[in-house]
């Protein structure tokens, strides 16, 4: 049976960031993850994840100025300094919240740049960065982003994922497969789920109607189908709610309640 996690950054709209936590506990969500901690000194995030017998699952590294446009710094050559210190602060909130998977965005290729530096800057920095996190048993995740939402976004496909995981060797690097962004880039969805899970390299799934993202049992995806095979396929991860809801959270929930 699937396990689902709560995206904070996306349900509960309706709530205070902070009062999310609340609302995913009461809809029986048992774990939740979401994009940035920053904001809040993490003893505050702690409380809330205790108060609500909730557990973090995943969050993001810092992504750069996020307002200017940036969506992560890995790619970028000459930036490495900011990264460092980015994976070194979230690696502090990955130990104070007990959170065992961190995402690292890649980040939004320059316009004009050639491949090989950005592709060189990013195996060099996942590489140093998943040294870091193996110290404290944290492991990375990178995650394949449709261009349509993410213009320009380095990493779109799973098997450019899964190569740079080849060529990076660290066992503590995984993939995030958010089928969402598969979907829109590049569909056969099942397939690319009988392709990749049976490795044991997909190291956190999402998911979301396509194309609002919107409820999963609104759109082209059959979920119903692909949570089966998720299941028959022996993945025992978590799978991320990450959608927006259409209205209250709470009342969307009703797919949900075949999978519990
Ligand atoms: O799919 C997404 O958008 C997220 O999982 C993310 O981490 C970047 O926005
Ligand atoms: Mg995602």
């Amino acid at each position: 049976m699937p396990r689902f996690a709560a995206n904070l950054s996306m349900l509960y709209p309706e709530h205070d960031f902070l009062d999310r936590f609340a609302a995913a506990a009461a809809d029986g969500f048992s774990a939740v993850e979401y994009l940035f901690p920053y904001a809040y000194p993490a003893e505050v995030l702690t409380r809330r994840l205790a108060e609500h017998g909730l557990q973090q699952v995943l969050f993001n590294a810092p992504p750069g100025d996020w307002a200017a446009g940036e969506r992560g710094l890995a790619c970028l050559p000459g930036r490495e300094a900011e990264f460092r210190a980015g994976i070194t602060e979230a690696l502090a909130y990955a130990a104070a919240l007990a959170c065992p998977r961190l995402h690292v965005m890649a980040g939004i290729a320059p316009a004009g740049m050639p491949w090989e530096p950005l592709q060189a800057a990013y195996q060099a920095n996942l590489a140093w960065a998943a040294a870091q996190a193996a110290r404290q048993g944290v492991t990375l995740l990178i995650e394949p982003i449709n261009g349509r939402d993410m213009p320009g976004y380095f990493l779109q496909r799973q098997q450019q994922a899964h190569e740079v995981l080849a060529a990076v060797g660290a066992a503590n690097l995984s993939v995030q497969m958010d089928l969402y962004h598969l979907q829109i880039v590049e569909g056969d969805v099942s397939t690319r789920l009988r392709q990749y899970l049976p490795g044991g390299r997909v190291g956190h799934i999402q998911i979301a109607g396509v194309p609002e993202r919107q409820e999963p049992d609104r759109g082209e995806l059959n979920y119903d189908y692909l949570f089966a095979l998720i299941d028959e396929l022996g993945y025992t991860g978590w799978i991320g709610c990450e959608y927006r809801p259409r209205a209250a959270t709470s009342a969307g929930l009703g797919w949900l309640q075949r999978w519990r």
